[in-house]
């Protein structure tokens, strides 16, 4: 499948672009070896996962990384891979505004920036998610109630998934330049079944055998409902996205959060 692309800088690209995996023995990092080993124009030049040196992935031409580990270690491969001069594109979870913004501070200096280093983030590179993202950020305006439900399958170790988190702080963005007021709630007992807050949004997780990823936005007026729902039902579903990634970011110095940069959905 294309994607089609909003405008980006000009800038030189390598003709094939070689591409270094980050949690290659992973579910997520085993399927983007499978995508890149199979894309035009891509090369597969290493494939790296615990306990293996950085070497590896340092001395092995990458132009790119993709990184697909835990939240606990993505950050600092992504600072291992500046100090490398290898742009990064990063599917991890358990991102926060600090450690984005220690990405800044790595990005900005002198011998980084001049080396034109981009990073891009992004907690979901499945095209129904970006698009559910979207979609909910500009219906929030109008409703007085909102929650989000994510659902993905057991293994998963992080909740709420990044991409709940990413889509209830847009829903909270635009509700707060709205000038809107909490989604009314008179719960006053049992406030531990009322999901986790993140950023005054309301989100619930299900863990169950059987689901992959998967999207529930729900909001609410009297009267009236509208819902936003995706499902991944296969990681291939999110490779699309990260060749997409991976073409533009060696584009695109400096970070870039979420694929909704990159595609043509402003
Ligand atoms: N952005 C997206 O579209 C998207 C899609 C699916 C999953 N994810 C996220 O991607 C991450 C990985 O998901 P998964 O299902 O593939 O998990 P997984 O557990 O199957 O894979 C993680 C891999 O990282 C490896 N790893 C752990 N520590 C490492 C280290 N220090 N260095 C290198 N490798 C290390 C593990 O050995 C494992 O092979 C999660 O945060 C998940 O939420 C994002
Ligand atoms: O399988 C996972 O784990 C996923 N994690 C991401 C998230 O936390 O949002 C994206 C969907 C799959």
């Amino acid at each position: 499948m294309t994607i089609p692309v909003a405008s980006a800088t000009p800038s030189p690209v390598p003709e094939t672009i070689n591409v270094a995996v980050l949690g290659a023995a992973g579910r997520m990092g085993r399927t983007v070896c499978d995508a890149i080993e199979a894309a035009a124009g891509l090369e597969l030049v290493a494939r790296y996962d615990a306990g293996d040196d950085f070497s590896v992935v340092r001395e092995s031409g990458a132009h790119v990384a993709v990184d697909f580990t835990v939240p606990g270690v993505t950050e600092a491969n992504v600072h291992a891979l500046l100090d490398a001069g290898i742009h990064a594109v990063v599917g991890t979870t358990g991102w926060t505004d600090e450690s984005r913004q220690r990405v800044r501070e790595h990005l900005a200096q002198p011998a980084v920036a001049a080396a034109r280093t981009g990073v891009l983030i992004a907690p979901n590179f499945g095209l129904s998610a970006v698009l559910a993202m979207t979609f909910a950020a500009r219906a929030a305006r109008y409703f007085e109630s909102v929650e989000v439900i994510e659902l993905h399958h057991p293994d998963k170790i992080d909740a709420p998934s990044g991409t709940a988190r990413h889509t209830a702080a847009a829903i909270a963005a635009a509700r707060a330049d709205a000038g809107m007021a909490p989604s009314p709630d008179a719960t006053e007992t049992g406030h531990d079944a009322r999901g986790a807050d993140v950023d005054g949004v309301r989100v619930h997780a299900v863990r169950l055998r059987g689901l992959v990823a998967h999207e529930e936005i729900l909001f609410g007026n009297v009267g009236e409902q509208l819902s936003i729902r995706q499902d991944s039902f296969d990681r291939v579903s999110f490779m699309p996205g990260v060749l997409l990634a991976v073409r533009e970011v060696v584009t695109r110095p400096g970070l870039t959060v979420g694929l909704e940069n990159v595609l043509d959905l402003s």
